[in-house]
């Protein structure tokens, strides 16, 4: 490749085209902390076959590449969505539909609808309909209970509420015979759908799982169940938006598969690792409990008692609970940040200046920023943690499911700490799983073998026996 010195510097491949890609195929996003031990901070390019991508390590420019208008989401979001949903580029047509003089692009009108329906009220729905639901499966236990895989029950249960939460009554996913194990086996190898035309033989499980639940979306839109009153508001604005460019029932069912992922992919793993990290530590357990003393309201109802958790409460009552998911966030996550130069641009940490070229792609692992021991260590300022803190990514794309994804997880965690004793089957506390990195193409990392096979024992606890557990979620402070 041809780089202009004001490029960032390049690393050559042992190999040449295809070294870079068979380390990032081969050690997940393990390759990039290798590079950056080899290769500091602040910015690199990587030769790819005849391209370019920056691999952007240093905090401060990563923030300048979010908040550049030159470097672009979309163009993946865009690739990536239609050979995840292995959909035809007719199907594709409307949601690429460019801007008119009167209308904006599909893109960012569908950026505004779904920005739009993760705040305020709808999200306030949002939160409340997913953790009532919740709370039927645990209101639902008895004194004791004992999941095969703590891992994979906590997974369905989560899985079934956000998409009752997200399709209402008429959630398409309950008449399939397996739908959460479609959605993970097809969640699972999504970066293997990708690269592999073969797909379809080569991975039965992911390919079948995924057409099962394209076809039962499919006949929710083209039975309009998306008008019914609780349905939740992004897929009705959503859906809204794709019949508005042309696109037919059938395929917005296929389309819309890609919100029940995004909703569920990082969502409930980061749960999982939330709880173990809680649980693993008995005197942060008790101080948690504690705090959450102060945010819930008990109902005596006759001889049995309701008690709810006001969800607004968290972040102003519950320090050491929200600071926990905070860690949890920047542990678990090793997600890789993409954009394209859709401009020549630059970007800057206020030293060096780096001209970005178009057309090139860029990466930002965040395993490098938040793994990094020197900006983590204590003495290390607020301000430079900050700017290596991006669980969310940031600019203009942001996740937009960030609060939906506080409220749940937090609540979730809530109810299993303050109502549960949950302990190993042998009864001693339980021990975090070792936790591996995620693997390209997902955020936070699942559990490995160990993780996954983990039984647990879920005891009422003493003087929380008979509860019934719920949520008021009141505005967010
Ligand atoms: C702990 C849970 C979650 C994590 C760590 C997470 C992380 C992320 C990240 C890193 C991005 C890319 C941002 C960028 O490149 O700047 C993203 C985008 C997105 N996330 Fe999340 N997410 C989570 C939960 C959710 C949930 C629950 C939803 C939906 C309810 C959601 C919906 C989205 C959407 C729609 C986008 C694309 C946004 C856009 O293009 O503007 N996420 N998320």
């Amino acid at each position: 490749v041809n780089l202009d010195p004001r490029e960032p510097p390049l690393v050559k491949p042992k190999m040449p085209y295809i070294w870079h890609l068979v380390g990032m195929i081969t050690e997940s996003t393990s390759y990039y902390d290798r590079m950056s031990k080899m290769y500091p901070p602040p910015i690199f390019t990587m030769p790819i076959f005849n391209s370019k991508t920056y691999i952007i390590q240093a905090p401060a420019l990563v923030q300048s590449a979010f908040r550049n208008k030159n470097l672009s989401f979309e163009p993946f979001m865009a690739e990536f969505a239609q050979r995840m949903l292995g959909v035809s580029n007719k199907t594709m047509a409307p949601s690429l539909t460019p801007a008119t003089e009167t209308r904006p692009s599909f893109m960012d009108e569908a950026h505004k609808v779904i920005h739009e329906s993760l705040n305020g009220p709808p999200l306030q729905k949002m939160n409340t309909d997913m953790l009532n639901t919740l709370s039927v499966s645990f209101n639902e236990l008895g004194d004791s209970f004992q999941p095969e895989s703590l891992f994979l029950w906590l997974r369905t249960m989560m899985t079934m509420a956000t998409a009752d939460t997200l399709f209402g009554t008429h959630n398409p996913l309950k008449d399939e015979p397996s739908p959460s194990d479609a959605l993970w086996d097809f969640e699972a190898k999504i970066i293997y759908l990708i690269v592999n035309p073969f797909a379809k033989y080569f991975l039965p499980n992911a390919y079948n799982g995924r057409a099962a639940l394209q076809s039962a979306l499919s006949k929710f839109y083209v039975a309009k169940h998306d008008s019914d009153p609780d349905v939740g508001t992004i897929m009705k604005a959503h859906a809204k938006s794709l019949r508005s460019y042309g696109m037919p029932d059938s395929d917005i069912g296929k389309i819309e598969l890609s919100i029940l992922q995004v909703s569920t992919t990082n969502a409930i793993p980061t749960t999982f690792w939330h709880l173990m990290f809680v649980l693993s530590d008995p005197a942060l357990t008790e101080l948690i409990r504690e705090e959450l003393l102060t945010v819930i309201t008990i109902n005596h109802k006759g001889v049995k008692r309701g008690v709810n958790f006001d969800i607004s409460k968290f972040a102003s009552h519950c320090p050491l609970f929200v600071s926990s998911y905070g860690e949890n966030i920047r542990l678990s996550n090793s997600a890789i940040g993409s954009r394209r130069v859709i401009q020549d641009t630059t970007i800057t940490d206020g030293k060096p200046t780096y001209l970005l070229r178009k057309g090139a792609n860029i990466q930002m692992p965040t395993s490098v920023a938040h793994y990094n021991t020197e900006i983590w260590a204590e003495k290390d300022s607020d301000r430079t943690q900050k700017k290596a803190y991006f669980p969310f990514g940031g600019g203009k794309h942001l996740c937009p499911g960030r609060n939906f994804a506080f409220a749940e997880i937090l609540g979730t965690v809530a109810i299993m700490v303050l109502g549960f004793e949950v302990r190993g089957v042998d009864g001693e506390v339980l021990k975090v799983p070792v936790m591996g990195r995620s693997g390209v193409g997902e955020g936070i990392a699942k559990p490995g073998e160990d993780g996954v096979k983990m039984s647990a024992v879920l005891k009422r606890r003493k003087g929380w026996e008979g509860v019934t557990w719920g949520f008021a979620v009141v505005d967010k402070e």
